[in-house]
């Protein structure tokens, strides 16, 4: 299982794509706070999810907590400021990536935990300065789990 974690997310849609991505892939989102939003029915309701997608998301009060209470074995940081395409990474079963907010991305006490060589990017065309969300997030996922052979509960 791949995990997937969202700091700080602002913007409901976006987040709802993310979970609906999860349950199709397998992965496990985990929601870094604060949210832009709550999780009140109606808003879940609005982006087309119901009780049932929410079987794969955790929330978490910090990254910090995140890392004490799931110790993940390795995260990349997919940033508009790596160096390394995400197509140069080897992904295994486990891996933990980690997107930022909308308006911030990942804010530098987050990086500075990241090695440079796990920190990944998307490429672009040059003066364009970043992917939405959920984009990003259905690009690296599919990636990651197509190395992975696109097994079941990876
Ligand atoms: C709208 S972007 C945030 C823009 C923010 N100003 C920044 O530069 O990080 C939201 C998130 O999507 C991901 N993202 C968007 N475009 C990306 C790219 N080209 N490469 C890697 N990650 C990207 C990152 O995780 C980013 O934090």
């Amino acid at each position: 299982m791949l995990n997937v974690v969202l700091h700080n997310p602002k913007i409901p849609p976006n987040t709802g794509n993310v979970i609906r991505l999860m349950a199709n892939t397998g992965c496990h989102l985990h929601l870094i706070e604060p949210l832009g939003f709550d999780f009140a029915e109606k808003q879940l309701r609005r982006a087309g999810l119901d009780y049932h997608d929410l079987s794969t998301v955790s929330r978490h009060e910090s990254y910090a907590t995140f890392l004490a209470s799931v110790k993940p074995q390795r995260v990349f940081a997919i940033t508009t400021k790596g160096s390394i395409a995400y197509t140069e990474a080897k992904f295994v079963a486990g891996d933990t990536l980690l997107f930022g907010s909308e308006t911030d991305g990942l804010p530098a006490p987050v990086m500075d935990q990241i090695a440079l060589s796990e920190r990944l990017r998307i490429p672009m065309q040059a003066s364009n300065r970043s992917l939405n969300l959920s984009n990003s997030v259905a690009i690296v996922v599919y990636e990651a789990w197509r190395q992975l052979g696109f097994v079941n509960g990876s």
